[in-house]
């Protein structure tokens, strides 16, 4: 059952947020999804934006601008929060952690395993349910893309589920989590102390073990103040030129980590995308 939130008419598509009880999470869920204007007649791709942290589906649908691409394109996109929410969730001190900082990952930790199982809603159940709710989703025509803590969720997702994903982007993602503050954070209560667990969930080591997709969109502010602590974009172009993965890099010079940054290129990410998709 899911329960319409809000509905709009919005560049003569629908952009809709809804709420569901989850069964991964056991908590209710909110998310955000956009059916362009050619959804009225046929099926149309779907793209999946894995947010950052603190941010629910709210930060991309209010200020991501995506939807003069997507209604131009014929483009769903289908935008999630990052944790469970709700009372009884864990959380902790930190906006690094818990509440809005979910990661991506089923924990096996408590208090987090309980509900934090972010992992099976984005990769399992999220899509069940917006391809039985909205026939006019191809969901053979999937791309995927997010932002920082959602970057990572991106490259991780698309890598572990080969073939499902046409395209796969990233703006200005945490590629090696195992490696910086935010992801040790996160990894060792999430997932407990043993790093080999971690590996599954890092895009850089994922690809290091032998994960592939054919190519790998990137844009990373060069103004940004996470870049040399928590992103490391160097640790992926080495990853992906060892393992022949085609990666595309920019810059972006005078562009910080927020949403002035995202809404800049994300319709060029779309762009691409679409020409991916076929
Ligand atoms: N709250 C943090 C910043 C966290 C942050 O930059 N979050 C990014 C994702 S990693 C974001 O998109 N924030 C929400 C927004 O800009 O709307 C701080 O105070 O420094």
């Amino acid at each position: 059952m899911v329960e319409v939130v809000s509905e709009a008419r919005s560049h003569g598509g629908r952009q809709l947020v809804l709420r569901h009880d989850s069964r991964a999470t056991g908590t209710p869920m909110t998310f955000s999804l956009f059916l362009p204007p050619q959804a009225e007649q046929g099926r149309v791709p779907l793209v999946t934006y894995l947010s950052g942290l603190t941010c629910t589906h709210a930060n991309v649908t209010d200020k991501g601008e995506y939807r003069a691409a997507c209604a131009e394109l014929g483009l769903a996109f289908l935008a999630p929060d990052t944790s469970p929410r709700g009372d009884g969730v864990a959380d902790e001190e930190g906006w690094d952690i818990g509440l809005g900082a979910g990661f991506y990952v089923d924990a096996t930790e408590a208090p987090w395993s309980a509900h934090y199982r972010m992992w099976s809603y984005v990769t399992e159940e999220l899509p069940a349910l917006v391809a039985a709710e909205y026939a006019a989703l191809d969901m053979s025509a999937q791309a995927i893309t997010g932002h920082s803590m959602g970057g990572h969720g991106a490259l991780t997702v698309a890598l572990r589920h080969p073939g499902r994903f046409h395209a796969v982007s990233a703006f200005a993602p945490i590629v090696a989590p195992s490696e910086v503050p935010w992801g040790e954070k996160a990894f060792s209560r999430y997932l407990g102390p043993d790093r080999a667990a971690w590996r599954a969930h890092d895009a850089v080591a994922l690809i290091e073990d032998g994960a592939r997709v054919p190519a790998i969109r990137i844009d990373i502010g060069a103004a940004d103040p996470f870049l040399e602590r928590e992103l490391r974009p160097e640790r992926i172009e080495a990853a992906a030129a060892d393992a022949g993965i085609e990666l595309i890099l920019e810059r972006r010079s005078g562009y910080d980590h927020s949403y002035f940054f995202i809404s800049t290129f994300l319709a060029e990410h779309l762009r691409w995308m679409k020409s991916r998709l076929g």
